[in-house]
């Protein structure tokens, strides 16, 4: 009897193997030289695991809150473009299996599916993540209908005034298929994303005629007047940032660098999150992505100061392989893993962990490989 696949690298192979190039290329690829996006997965070799013995760890837990929310799991999916690019069912299936496993669903500005059919299917918590839009006034409808659908936080991201040059788009001159649409926003608004010519990215054209490139930390107080969803900022990588949003009074911080997609050569989002852990208050919920795809990676995250870790990638080769069961594959992989790693590490939960579970990694020279089978 065949076995699923025992790796998210597995789930990987088989989504490779299904989808268009192009299309493969827009989800996996990152910008210029890709050096922030493999950085993002090299920078977890950086640590090594302290293991502590002799502790009780039959009741291993997973489970954390965020937001005042349970998670079963400390993992959101992160906010992706156009689910329906690899699964007809979209955001929809993404939706029904967060809440399957307990985890966040970050919807994306440019989800495929309407907001009030992604918050239908969703039995977990639940965010909209935006860009700042020339187009005040779609904005500010977005915000409205993200409360009325049970949206229970907004998150900004503040990484891309403009979208990174992204090579593989450029090459393949990627436009996004007519009949896949960022239904939420107005067809006008979106039109640019479904054309390209050859050395164009239609995503790149978008967001240069609707993208505000003037957005400053003032803008912040607009958003605030409108709502009162909590704020979270996603792309902060310094401590003078972080300081900045704590000033600002957002509610959480997501360290990202958008999965190697925007500033080539930027800091990998793990190598930012000590100095950002640093420089926060406490209590302020602190997010990471880039590169996380392992339970391992979750655990050193988390000890480094993040309360949860998003993944991006990693849910698209899940819904496109499987639908919502794929990306349940997905979400029930990592949970496995990490549940192993917090008994083996002898830190029954996440709450156990912080520094003093990592040290260095010892061994110096390349591991490429030496992933598992
Ligand atoms: C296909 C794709 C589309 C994305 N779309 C958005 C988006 O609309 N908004 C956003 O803030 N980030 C977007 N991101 C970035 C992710 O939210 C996240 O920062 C990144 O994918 C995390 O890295 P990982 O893919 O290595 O897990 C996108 C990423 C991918 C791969
Ligand atoms: C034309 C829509 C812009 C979508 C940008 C999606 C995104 O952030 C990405 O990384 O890709």
């Amino acid at each position: 009897m065949p076995v699923g696949p025992l790796t998210l690298a597995g789930i990987e192979r088989a989504a490779r193997a299904q989808l268009p190039a192009e299309i493969w290329d827009f989800i996996e690829g990152g910008s210029e030289g890709e050096r922030t996006l493999a950085g993002n997965r090299e920078m977890f070799d950086h640590y090594a695991l302290r293991p502590r013995t002799l502790v009780d760890v039959s009741a291993c837990s997973t489970g954390t809150t965020l937001l005042g929310a349970e998670l079963g799991l400390p993992v959101g999916i992160a906010p992706m473009a156009y689910h329906r690019l690899v699964h007809p069912d979209g955001e929809t299936a993404t939706a029904r299996a967060a809440g399957r496993a307990g985890a966040l669903l970050v919807a994306g500005i440019f989800a495929s599916r309407t907001l009030e059919a992604i918050a239908a299917e969703s039995a977990g918590p639940l965010w909209l993540q935006l860009y700042w839009l020339r187009r005040r006034d779609a904005l500010a409808a977005l915000v409205e209908r993200a409360e009325a659908a049970g949206f229970a936080a907004l998150v900004l991201t503040v990484d891309a005034p403009r979208i990174g040059r992204r090579l593989r788009d450029l090459r393949n001159g990627f436009a996004v298929p007519s009949e896949i649409r960022a239904v939420n926003l107005d067809p006008g608004l979106t039109a640019a994303t479904h054309r390209a010519g050859a050395g164009a990215s239609g995503i790149a054209e978008h967001a240069l005629e609707q993208f505000d490139p003037t957005l400053t930390w003032a803008d912040l107080a607009w958003l605030r007047e409108r709502t009162d969803l909590p704020l979270v900022l996603k792309g902060i990588l310094t401590a003078e940032d972080a300081r900045l949003a704590a000033e600002h009074g957002v509610d959480a911080v997501v360290v990202s660098n958008h999965g190697g997609r925007q500033l080539d050569g930027a800091l990998p989002a793990l190598a930012a999150l000590p100095e950002v852990a640093a420089a926060l208050p406490p209590e302020l919920p602190l997010l990471l992505d880039g590169g996380v795809r392992t339970g391992t990676d979750i655990a050193v995250a988390l000890a480094l100061g993040a309360r949860a870790v998003l993944v991006g990638r990693p849910v698209l080769w899940g819904l496109a392989t499987g639908g919502a069961d794929g990306v349940a594959d997905v979400l029930g992989l990592l949970r496995t893993e990490l549940e192993h790693t917090l008994a083996l590490l002898g830190r029954p939960s996440p709450a156990d962990l912080d520094r003093t579970a990592l040290a260095p990694w010892p061994v110096h020279g390349p591991r490429a490989g030496q992933r598992g089978p």
